[in-house]
């Protein structure tokens, strides 16, 4: 059993225990639902745009602690203050040590540019918890749904309001997307499996995907050269999160890249 499958599983049981105890109808009438929301897509297009999505990762499975001290509040000032084009905060709590409280509370400080909630979305439940808690688009991982329920979870966003970020790691993964026209796709760089990572997987598939996509390159983005030359194979967007929340100032680190790539 992959690592992935362990959180699939978790998550399964998870959301089953939580569907128990809260109504969808009680999210549905968070204030959340009649805010108007912030568009990735636009964010990244826009002129001058840095294409960085600065991710709050407190930990992860494949590097452990990262930073534990760090807060929201901090952070994101940080990361708005360097120009970010959008903010990715991890909302798992049992292997990345997120909480939707985590982007609740960015949420309230960031009045301005897309929120992601990086989660694995393994039922609809949680596309309208990501509406309730204030995100504006949610994350679709592509090796733990089937082609139906991509297609059924990105509608039901899409009816929500929320965009889809629809996640990749291979040609086959890709393939289950149906309609790829207009998507916002990432290729993430590490293999979820086995937590290798490769940045000539972004490079390799990045032909195989439509010009009308938005391309974001995931993962494994320590040096503001390989946005050079990620741009170069049509790459509009760059997620980031380790670079930055290893420094005792992630911030201050995320200006300095950008510094860096303008
Ligand atoms: O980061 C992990 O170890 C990981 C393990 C299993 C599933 C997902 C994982 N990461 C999620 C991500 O995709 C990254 O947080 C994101 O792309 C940023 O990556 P990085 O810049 O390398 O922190």
């Amino acid at each position: 059993m992959t690592i992935l499958d362990k959180i699939i599983a978790f998550k399964k049981k998870e959301i089953a225990k939580i569907k128990a105890e809260v109504p969808v109808q009680k999210l549905v009438q968070s204030p959340s639902f009649g805010r108007a929301t912030f568009s990735l897509k636009k964010s990244l297009l826009e002129v001058g745009s840095t294409g960085i999505i600065a991710e709050f990762k407190r930990q992860s499975p494949s590097k452990g602690i990262i930073n534990d001290t760090a807060t929201i509040a901090e952070v994101t000032n940080g990361y708005l203050g360097a120009n970010v084009a959008a903010q990715s905060i991890l909302t798992d709590t049992s292997f990345f040590g997120g909480t939707m409280a985590d982007l609740m509370e960015a949420r309230v400080i960031n009045q301005q540019k897309p929120i992601l909630r990086k989660d694995f979305i393994v039922d609809g439940f949680q596309i309208v918890e990501a509406k309730a808690i204030g995100a504006d688009v949610i994350l679709l991982i592509a090796a733990c749904l089937t082609s139906a329920e991509l297609k059924n979870y990105g509608n039901l966003a899409a009816d929500l309001g929320l965009e889809v970020l629809y996640e990749i790691h291979t040609q086959e993964e890709l393939d289950k997307i149906n309609d790829l026209d207009n998507k916002i796709i990432g290729i993430n760089n590490r293999n979820l499996k086995t937590f290798e990572v490769d940045l000539e997987h972004s490079i390799k598939l990045a032909s195989q995907i439509p010009d009308s996509c938005i391309k974001i390159s995931e993962s494994g983005i320590s040096d503001p050269r390989i946005i050079m030359g990620l741009k170069e194979y049509g790459f509009q967007g760059f997620l980031i999160g380790e670079t930055f929340m290893k420094t005792a100032n992630p911030g201050e680190a995320c200006q300095d890249f950008i510094n860096q790539i303008r």
